[in-house]
This record gives C-alpha cells, structure tokens and sequence, in this order.
C-alpha cells in the first residue's frame, strides 16, 4: 500500500510492475553533496502560516498563501483561479502549520489527491499508453500530480543518457522556475526534476501535445521542493486524451530546446520533435 505524508485519497490501481507513490519521494542516495543538499530540502517544511478565519484563504489580500483557487461558475468544486490561465503562477497551499480551518479553507486542492474518473488506456496517437478521463473537466480543475523520484541534476544527467542508449521511454521531466517581470523571464529561481520511470503515479502516463488541453504548475503545501501538477487549461470532454506540454515555462524563455524523437501529438501547430527542457 503506498504511503503519503498527507492524506490523500488514490486508489488508481497502477497497470504496470513498478511501485505506486501518491506523492514524490526522494531517489535513493548516491552520497553526493548534491543528494544530501537535496534531502535537506525534502526534509525542511515550510513553517510560513496563515492566521485567517472563515473564508479568509479565498482571497489573497488576506491569506498570506491564499487566492491561487476559486469555485467554478457551477460552485461543484475548487479550480486555479483564472489569472493564472497559463500555469505560470507558482502555488502555495494552506498546511498543518496554518490557523485557518479546515472545513472553511479554500486554499487546499492538490493535497487531497488526483481527481476520479481518470484511466489509463492504449492511446492510438501515441502508440503507447496514455490518459484519458471519463466525465468532462472543468477549465482550471486539478488532474493529479506528475509524482516520481526527486533527482538531483547529475543524476537525471545520466538516467537521460542510459534512456536515449538504450531506446527507453523517457520519463525524466525538469521544471525551471523563474522569476518573472510584466511577463518578461527573469533569473531561473529553482529546478525540479521528477522521475517516474521507476516509481510514479498515474501522472506518469501523461503524454506531451503541442496543443495541449493542460498544463503544469508548481504547487508548495509543506515542502520548499514544489509538486508538479497538471492542470485543465480549458475544459475538456469526456473521452478525451490528457496531454501537457513538457517543455513547460520553458518553451517561453528561449528558442525551445528539442529532442531527436518526433512528436506523435498531430496538433496544427506541432513543433515535430519532442521537447527537452534544459537542465540549467
Ligand atoms: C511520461 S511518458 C508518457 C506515457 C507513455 N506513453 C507510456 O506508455 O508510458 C513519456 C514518453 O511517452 C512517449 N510520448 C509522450 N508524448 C509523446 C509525443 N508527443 N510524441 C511521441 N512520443 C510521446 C515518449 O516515448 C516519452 O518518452
């Protein structure tokens, strides 16, 4: 049974031979001062709380975290709120350190785990697997995290080359965070390289479109390493495939880095190869 350090509610079964996680968890150690800078982090919590009362968290005005989510026109559930259409906007969410209630705060989503009516199947653009959801989606909703191994940059360096050595699927994908200005890129501020080939969730299934109907977006509830969560970027049906660009902040900074492998997502606007965000 996988184990969390929240409470979150997954019972996706995982349709292959490899170990379930419900959020990331740390790569073994290779003794490095990279690793052990790494662990640091992994351990630290963000001690940073909120002091609202009812309804406090809904407004970032108020809530030091507050304001990243808001109710959907049809008031069923909690989606990223709409300025922040693109993902760009790193999340924090409300923790256990917080004096808000519970039941009130409306600044929790991601720490409850992936939304139901997701599936894996055999995706016939891909070739592979892929995900797909059963009822439609709101624009804005939370899918579920991108969960795997925390890397450090050397040792995704070198999971990279034995992929491409050996024609394996490549799982590895790198967040770059920036700080940003009247929507120019500034200094890189934090990577984050998550690897689910070994161990992952059903994020791991994902698969990369030019024109993607999600998008990820960095979320912090108790840990300065952020989650990589994918988002609906406008809503989608029911049957439709689930698809993120890989590339993520990047494919704004620079002339987007790309792989050898052709692209398989059919979009007007596809690129041709897969992308391969830059390890910094
Ligand atoms: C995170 S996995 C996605 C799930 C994968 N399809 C599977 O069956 O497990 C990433 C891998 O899926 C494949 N893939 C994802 N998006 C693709 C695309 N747009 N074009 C070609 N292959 C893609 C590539 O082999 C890539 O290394």
């Amino acid at each position: 049974m996988a184990q969390s350090r929240m409470v979150v509610n997954d019972d996706y079964e995982h349709p292959d031979h490899l170990e379930y996680i419900l959020e990331s968890v740390l790569m073994p150690s290779d003794e490095s001062l990279d690793f052990n800078l790494l662990r640091n982090d992994y351990n630290s919590v963000l001690l940073h709380k909120c002091q609202c009362d009812k309804g406090g968290c809904a407004n970032n005005e108020r809530c030091s975290h507050g304001g990243a989510y808001e109710y959907c026109p049809d008031g069923k559930e909690l989606i990223q709120r709409q300025t922040n259409k693109t993902g760009n906007i790193p999340i924090v969410e409300c923790n256990s350190f917080c004096e808000c209630r519970i039941e009130f705060c409306t600044n929790r989503l991601v720490q409850y785990g992936p939304r139901a009516n997701l599936e894996v199947f055999n995706s016939p653009t891909y070739k592979s697997k892929g995900v797909r959801t059963k009822v439609s989606i709101p624009c804005g909703a939370f899918i579920c995290e991108y969960a795997g191994e925390i890397l450090t940059i050397s040792e995704a360096k070198r999971r990279i080359v034995t992929n491409k050595k050996l024609g394996s699927m490549n799982y590895v994908l790198i967040l770059n965070e920036y700080t940003k200005t009247d929507d120019c890129y500034e200094d890189k501020r934090q990577v984050t390289i998550i690897d689910p080939s070994r161990r992952g969730n059903i994020g791991r299934y994902i698969n990369h479109s030019c024109d993607p109907n999600c998008h990820i977006t960095a979320v912090r509830i108790d840990c300065p390493i952020p989650k990589i969560c994918v988002f609906a970027a406008r809503s989608i049906l029911a049957q439709e495939e689930l698809c993120f660009h890989y590339g993520g902040e990047d494919r704004y900074v620079e002339d987007q880095a790309s792989d050898s492998k052709a692209c398989l997502c059919s979009a007007d606007s596809c690129a041709g190869f897969m992308p391969n965000s830059k390890i910094i």
